[in-house]
């Protein structure tokens, strides 16, 4: 190994969110800055222009940091980062595979969260070096005692020896990174075998295309190169290699052993998948880094522009985002009630939300969602496998052999206190408890439960439950068989194909009541009569009524002062917003969403 090559460090930050990553990250930059503006200057061929400079959005706060250490040497540190959210457990892992250590970070006012315990699995199966951390010592609150048992118990990690730190203070920042000196060991790797470099991150820039960041595990990558991606199967010259300090800096070459990013003339963040492998065209590696998976969409919906003359926009937006997030999915949709829109695919919830939140706020859109579905697997009499997500296109039920539905493992941490509610809450949504370990103060509950009945609210539920310390993390885990049937809503008699919603047996005509009430309570009266029913097939299962308007509600502003009538069409028009003409029925936003919602009173 070389001598450089021995001096390299590569390490993730595990935290929960707001544990202090960010603020840490920022104190490392700060200790290592000086020294590496000296060293980093003849590394620097060209600066990128300024433009450039700007449009390079540094996405990945994965930098290149220059530490002398204690022992009198220079070491260069890689500082990964990991997406901090609990839908993207593939991009952690494929960020966590390219380290050979990390530190798990634990505000000691706080403890140990569901999230944290997870990725440090990741990072164990990897076997990465861990570095525990006890953050935000100042605090008064600050248990390090109690966080230290949390995390020998639940992670099963040592911890005696946890640094004692403060990102704000500073206090103990030197002292980790002595400590990754010393435990961490240097990348191994040969610099003569034919390239390997696992892509850990890929986005879009409007200036530089795409720009892909990865990990050289074996030889070396340089401008003028010809590679390949060995999933993808795609060619590509690298134009240009550099590294983030956190300046984006252009360097000569990216060796082995060190974290750093490509252009290469890549038109799209399709064109290099995270956790793909790139190689020498010309003389390529026998095999690609392990670990490399398509990630599939587990959570769907259907989105529909409120004026269906933003259908265009809504389509280019859409593109856009996709440009940097190769994981969201959408597909044109009809809806015989509400139009034109697409259905979208997502990693989980959380991910669902970021994208409509970006979709409302950068692009101005106004979007109508119907209610989150998961993919169904279904077997038709002929034998034919589908895969649905959208519960209005289920076949007949004559055509249907069986309904598979998509089952999760969780693991949910919780002060012993609330753990009844929180066991209730998983019962009730058809969970099959699998562990159950008691440590220090918190329970680490595994259940096996169906995605479909965790779509609902499961995660606000398990907030109100356990006064928001419950903490969770969950992966795919298998398509299961069940008794699982279709059931519609109609509005005066006709199928609202939006609100059609798979159900299991058991629990559909006590859902069916409840839905069809929530509704009756959320759509407006009308100038006449409106029938809300839910039917399993021909059968008519609960029905309400919405009584029709007697008064026009302007009525009572005659004869009062204009600005108070303007106002309330205003307050009427804002109202309006978020409805759809179905039929001759006008119906607000949230009766789309009522499914979610039917639990809440239970
Ligand atoms: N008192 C105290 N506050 C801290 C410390 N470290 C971080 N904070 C504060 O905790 C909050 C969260 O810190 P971040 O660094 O943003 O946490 P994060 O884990 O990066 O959070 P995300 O970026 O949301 O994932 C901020 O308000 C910080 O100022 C610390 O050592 N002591």
């Amino acid at each position: 190994m070389s001598s450089e090559q021995e001096r390299i460090r590569n390490f993730s930050i595990i935290a929960h969110v707001d544990h202090g990553k960010s603020t840490l990250a920022d104190q490392f930059i700060r200790l290592c800055g000086a020294l590496s503006e000296r060293e980093m200057a003849n590394q620097v061929l060209d600066s990128m222009d300024i433009e450039r400079e700007r449009g390079i959005t540094i996405k990945a706060q994965s930098v290149r940091l220059q530490y002398r250490a204690d022992d009198g040497q220079d070491y260069t540190f890689h500082l990964i980062d990991t997406p901090g959210h609990v839908d993207f457990s593939y991009e952690v892992s494929r960020s966590l595979a390219a380290c050979e250590g990390a530190l798990l970070v634990v505000d000691a006012s706080q403890g140990v969260e569901a999230q944290s315990v997870a990725n440090c699995y990741t990072a164990l199966e990897h076997d990465l070096e861990i570095i525990p951390v006890l953050n935000k010592i100042d605090l008064p609150a600050a248990e390090p005692d109690r966080v230290r048992r949390e995390i020998e118990e639940i992670v099963g990690l040592p911890a005696a020896n946890a640094i004692l730190a403060s990102a704000k203070d500073g206090r103990g920042i030197r002292e980790i990174l002595e400590q990754v000196v010393q435990d961490i060991p240097a990348p191994r790797g040969d610099p003569a075998a034919p390239l390997q470099a696992l892509i850990i991150d890929s986005w879009f820039d409007n200036y530089l295309g795409t720009v892909v960041l990865v990990r050289v595990m074996n030889g070396s990558l340089r401008p003028g190169q010809k590679i390949r991606t060995m999933a993808g199967g795609k060619e590509y010259l690298v134009e240009k290699t550099g590294v983030f300090t956190p300046k984006p800096v252009h360097v000569s070459a990216l060796d082995t052993g060190t974290v750093g990013f490509v252009i290469a003339g890549i038109r799209s963040i399709e064109g290099a998948r995270v956790g793909d492998t790139l190689t020498d065209a010309s003389r390529p590696a026998p095999a690609p880094l392990p670990g490399f998976r398509e990630v599939q969409a587990q959570v769907f919906t259907g989105l529909y522009p409120i004026d269906s003359a933003d259908y265009e926009r809504f389509r280019e937006a859409l593109q856009k985002l996709r440009l940097n997030d190769a994981a969201l999915q959408f597909e044109p949709e009809t809806s015989q009630a509400l139009g034109f829109g697409f259905r979208c695919g997502f990693l989980g919830l959380l991910h669902m939300e970021i994208i409509q939140e970006r979709l409302e706020r950068e692009y101005q859109l106004d979007l109508l969602s119907t209610a989150p579905t998961v993919v169904y697997e279904i077997e038709t009499t002929d034998g034919e496998i589908l895969h649905l997500s959208n519960p209005a296109e289920l076949p007949p039920t004559n055509r249907i052999r069986e309904i598979r539905e998509p089952l999760i493992r969780s693991n949910i941490l919780v002060p012993e206190k609330y753990l009844g509610p929180v066991i209730t809450l998983c019962e009730e949504r058809r969970g099959r408890q699998v562990n159950l370990q008691f440590t220090g103060g918190q329970v680490m509950v595994s259940y096996e439960l169906p995605l479909n009945e965790v779509v609902l609210d499961f995660f606000d539920r398990l907030k109100s439950v356990s006064r928001g310390y419950a903490s969770m993390d969950y992966e795919f885990s298998r398509f299961q068989a069940g008794p699982l049937v279709k059931m519609d809503i109609l509005i005066n008699g006709e199928k609202l194909d939006a609100l059609s919603w798979i159900v299991h047996r058991d629990f559909a005509e006590r859902r069916g009541r409840e839905l069809a009430s929530r509704l009756k309570d959320l759509i407006p009266r009308q100038m006449f009569e409106v029938a809300i029913q839910a039917a399993i097939g021909a059968k008519i299962i609960a029905r309400e009524t919405v009584k029709a308007m007697r008064k026009d509600v302007l009525a009572k502003c005659y004869g009062g002062d204009i600005t108070r009538k303007r106002k309330l069409l205003e307050k009427q028009k804002e109202g309006k917003k978020r409805m759809k003409q179905v039929g001759r029925v006008e119906i607000p936003q949230e009766a789309f969403l009522a499914i979610l919602q039917t639990e809440k009173r239970n």
